[in-house]
């Protein structure tokens, strides 16, 4: 099974950055559609170029909720389309967190990304205060269902081939990857709802903690932030995948 990887580069990068991570992941032969790279939005059309060639696809990491009008400095997802993206990210937890992005705001930016014809990635996740007080699928089931209740009017409703990235909020670059068994569990729980999902884990991926997840069946790929900003890190990630 070839998982997806998924780079975050968060507010990180430049074009010279780019230039020589894509020439970096060329010699270490990553290639593929299951490598996905989510660049700041200035790099996203350079990026494309560079990425036609190993087949690698490129995306967001937010979208705007509204599609135009007076929203001085936001992003349309037809804009991201217009300027080559192939996917975004939305609801990560630093969306939700610094920039108050509760349920409702998420599933439309989600919707937005749909109607644009940009393959959503949607977090979900719970805070270390959340998982000591026991209320980790309590959270997690929230936000799924904020979604799933959001889409029910529509065809199809919220469901496969949609996904979902698991990323408990406390193993965000902290250096602690939650628990396979957790990690299992909480996929376990996320499928039960949505059996046709991909589910991906992030939380401190690193070449050295990869490939355990990767031995659990219902993790379908993981979601990098840190190791993703070394072009030898992602490779060596994706190389596993
Ligand atoms: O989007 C990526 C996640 O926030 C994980 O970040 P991290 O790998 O630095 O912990």
């Amino acid at each position: 099974m070839s998982r997806i990887v998924i780079g975050n580069w968060k507010l990180h990068g430049s074009m010279a950055m780019l230039e020589e991570y894509f020439s970096l992941l060329s010699a270490a032969g990553v290639s593929g559609g299951n490598v996905w790279l989510g660049l700041p939005v200035p790099y996203i059309s350079a990026a494309r170029g560079f990425a036609e060639k190993l087949g690698v696809c490129i995306g967001a990491q937010d979208a705007s909720r509204y599609s135009e009008g007076a929203y001085t400095g936001e992003i349309s997802a037809d804009m991201l389309r217009d300027v080559g993206a192939q996917f975004v990210i939305v609801g990560h937890s630093e969306r939700r967190r610094v920039f108050g992005d509760v349920d409702d705001i998420v599933c439309e930016k989600y919707h937005r990304a749909i109607l644009a014809g940009l393959i959503p990635v949607l977090c979900v996740g719970e805070t270390l205060a959340e998982r000591d007080a026991g209320y980790e699928y309590e959270v997690v089931g929230r936000q799924l269902m904020a979604a799933i209740n959001y889409f029910s009017s529509e065809e199809g409703g919220f469901n496969a081939p949609c996904i979902i990235a698991y990323e408990p909020v406390w193993a965000i670059g902290t250096g602690r990857t939650a628990l396979l068994e957790d990690v299992e569990a909480m996929h376990s729980f996320i499928l039960d709802r949505l059996p046709g999902a991909k589910v991906l884990y992030g939380g401190s991926v690193k070449p050295d903690s990869v490939r355990s997840l990767f031995q659990i069946d219902s993790v379908a790929g993981v979601l990098v932030g840190g190791a993703s900003l070394s072009a030898s890190s992602f490779a060596s990630i994706c190389g596993m995948a």
